[in-house]
């Protein structure tokens, strides 16, 4: 594992702003070209989410994480893994996202150092308890409804952002779920750093352009 600092809160903000999470089951093509034509439109950070119906496992995993992990370094995209702590390691990633009912959060900050680890909330209880253990940042939703997750938690809306802030805590927050260039906005408004979205960049017929619509609409909101 290459030396690293750990990521100040200022950087993984910015980070946080676009945020492309997908897996080969997200997309209609090659998620090679979908990730190329995101990154074209201005992504900040893409997470490597292979799950559900028809994923790949194994070598064809681990092949498919490292050309998406070469193609984010040419473009100093940083690369996350979702749940796949060994992978992460593995690929020597950037960084891992977990929600709660995976490994716990400090078992996993052990194993990747000083790589970027992002937690998944759902109550101000466990984004607490998340920001004490070793989070650089949370991913809190779903904010709307999705077809993505089929075991997603009920849909929370803005309320989590807002009581999140209201009481004071300041980790970066990324909100996901049901996002869109429409919604975006208001994501930001209630006090989200970023979004983080699958639907909107991956099942676009025009990804590039989707792509900075969604970031217009964060960037500008
Ligand atoms: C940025 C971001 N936020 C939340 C999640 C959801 O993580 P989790 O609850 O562990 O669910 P799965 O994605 O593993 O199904 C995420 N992946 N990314
Ligand atoms: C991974 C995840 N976690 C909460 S909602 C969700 C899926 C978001 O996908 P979409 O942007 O397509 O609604
Ligand atoms: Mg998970």
């Amino acid at each position: 594992m290459s030396e690293r600092k750990r990521i100040d809160a200022r950087s993984t903000q910015e980070l946080l702003k676009v945020y492309l999470v997908m897996g080969s089951p997200n997309c209609t093509k090659n998620p090679v070209f979908v990730l190329e034509e995101a990154i074209k439109g201005g992504i900040t950070l893409f997470q490597f989410r292979e799950k559900g119906e028809g994923s790949l496992a194994d070598r064809s995993k681990y092949a498919l994480g490292k050309e998406l992990m070469q193609l984010c370094r040419q473009h100093r995209i940083p690369f996350i893994v979702n749940d796949d702590v060994d992978l992460a390691v593995a690929l020597d990633a950037d960084g891992v996202h977990i929600g709660q009912e995976d490994e716990p959060v400090e078992a996993v900050r052990c194993k990747i150092g000083n790589k970027m680890l992002g937690v998944s909330a759902h109550t101000y209880e466990e984004a607490l308890s998340a920001a004490q253990q070793g989070a650089d940042y949370l991913g809190l939703g779903p904010i709307y409804p999705t077809q993505t997750k089929s075991d997603a938690k009920s849909v929370q809306g803005l309320s989590l952002i807002q009581e999140l802030r209201g009481r004071g805590l300041m980790i970066p927050i990324v909100g996901i779920g049901g996002i869109t260039a429409e919604n975006a906005g208001a994501v930001m408004k209630a006090g989200a750093d970023g979004v983080a979205v699958v639907t909107a960049i991956s099942q676009s017929e025009r990804i590039e352009e989707s792509t900075k619509l969604l970031r217009d609409s964060v960037i500008f909101c």
